[in-house]
């Protein structure tokens, strides 16, 4: 059993963990905690979210900075559902414990310190763990969250993006010095529990932001190694994100070449669900994948002009979080494919 706790488990990611780590097989959930002075502290997890009344009767214990070490205690694994700028503050004392941290912030995404003063708004102080940090794209690094002991985990929208467009990157399909263009919508959770003016329901409609200087701009390039442009919109449901991608393609590349990148990238990795098998009117879609732990990529190809448009769709909560970092867990400790794994119900 790879006993684990959470840190940041009230909100609407570290709930997530809570439930998967609480029904996988070979895991045990020995704490869930919040900030020292949170509303939340001694409140059952269960009575905060209903969907798990019941089922998740720990209590959440709250927790200062200086005393975060104590989270380590008696455990294998610190799953990290914080903001950025929590998860950078509390990651290095965990770490020194010797526990192994999934991070699912954005602390620990990037090579050098420099996107944070850009795009985050704060300075990192910590170089040293962001060379360290592996960043857990769980079907492209598995061989290096094998032996991490900080995994950063992805972003929900990069999840989508580089989940669509590394194959094709991958097989040299991109036509160099072109730029693919990502528009991509997310439910409203992708913005966190707490209350906001953004996130209030009357204030909701479906617009797009962070135009051009999104954060998850510098992630999906870094980690694609192409530039691309990428556009976020806010849509009006709850969870789930569908990225539209568009690519121009390598001069002469085929179907056969395309479809032969995506089938070769994800064979025996249940995660990701390809659509090229189904009707040509079948896309990827938030009902398909919402409360799932899928990534589900559909393709079509206009062989006149070269132009390739991918769909990805996730649940940000799930594949672009909390699902992906329990896959990252079970890449590290050797454990089963839950909740991917056909012997067990999800
Ligand atoms: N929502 C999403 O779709 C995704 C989110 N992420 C990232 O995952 C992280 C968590 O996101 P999300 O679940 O949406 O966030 P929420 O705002 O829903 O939850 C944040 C949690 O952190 C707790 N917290 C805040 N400050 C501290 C502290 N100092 N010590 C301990 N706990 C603290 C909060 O409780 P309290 O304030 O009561 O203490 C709460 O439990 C963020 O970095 C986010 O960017 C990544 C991918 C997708
Ligand atoms: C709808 C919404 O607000 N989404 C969030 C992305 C959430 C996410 O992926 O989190 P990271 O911050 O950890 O990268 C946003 O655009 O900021």
């Amino acid at each position: 059993m790879i006993k684990c706790s959470i840190i940041g488990a009230s909100g609407y990611t570290g709930a997530e963990l809570a439930n998967l780590v609480q029904q996988h097989p070979q895991m045990q959930l020995k704490g869930i905690y919040v900030s020292e002075k949170s509303a939340d502290a001694e409140a059952e997890l269960g009575t905060l979210h209903r969907r798990y009344l019941g089922q998740l009767e720990l209590e959440l214990t709250p927790l200062a900075t200086a005393d975060v070490a104590k989270a380590a205690e008696g455990v294998d694994l610190v799953f990290l559902a914080t903001d950025h700028k929590v998860s950078v503050a509390l990651a290095p004392a965990l770490l020194e414990t010797g526990v192994t941290v999934m991070d699912l912030s954005g602390g620990f995404r990037f090579d050098s310190p420099a996107p944070y003063d850009k795009f985050y708004g704060f300075t990192h102080d910590n170089p040293e763990w962001l060379e360290q940090a592996v960043y857990g794209l769980a079907e492209w690094n598995a061989a290096a969250v094998c032996h991490a002991q900080l995994v950063a985990v992805p972003g929900c929208y990069p999840t989508a993006s580089l989940l669509a467009l590394k194959p094709l990157q991958e097989k040299g399909l991109i036509k160099l010095d072109t730029t693919p263009v990502i528009n991509a919508v997310s439910g409203v959770s992708g913005a966190g529990r707490k209350a906001s003016m953004v996130n209030s329901f009357c204030e909701v409609s479906y617009n797009p932001y962070g135009v051009l200087n999104h954060r998850h701009q510098p992630e999906i390039a870094l980690h694609l190694g192409n530039p691309v442009i990428f556009t976020p919109h806010l849509g009006n449901f709850q969870r789930g994100i569908v990225a539209t991608i568009t690519v121009q393609l390598a001069e002469g590349v085929t179907q056969a070449q395309i479809d032969d990148a995506y089938q070769s990238a994800y064979a025996g990795k249940p995660a990701v669900r390809l659509y090229n098998k189904l009707a040509e009117n079948h896309w990827p879609s938030i009902n398909g994948v919402a409360n799932t732990p899928y990534c589900d990529i559909g393709w079509k190809l206009d062989s006149e002009t070269g132009h390739l448009v991918v769909v990805s769709a996730i649940d940000n909560l799930l594949k672009g979080a909390a699902s992906q970092a329990i896959q990252c867990a079970n890449i590290r400790f050797g454990l089963i494919n839950y909740p991917l794994s056909k012997k067990v119900a999800v």
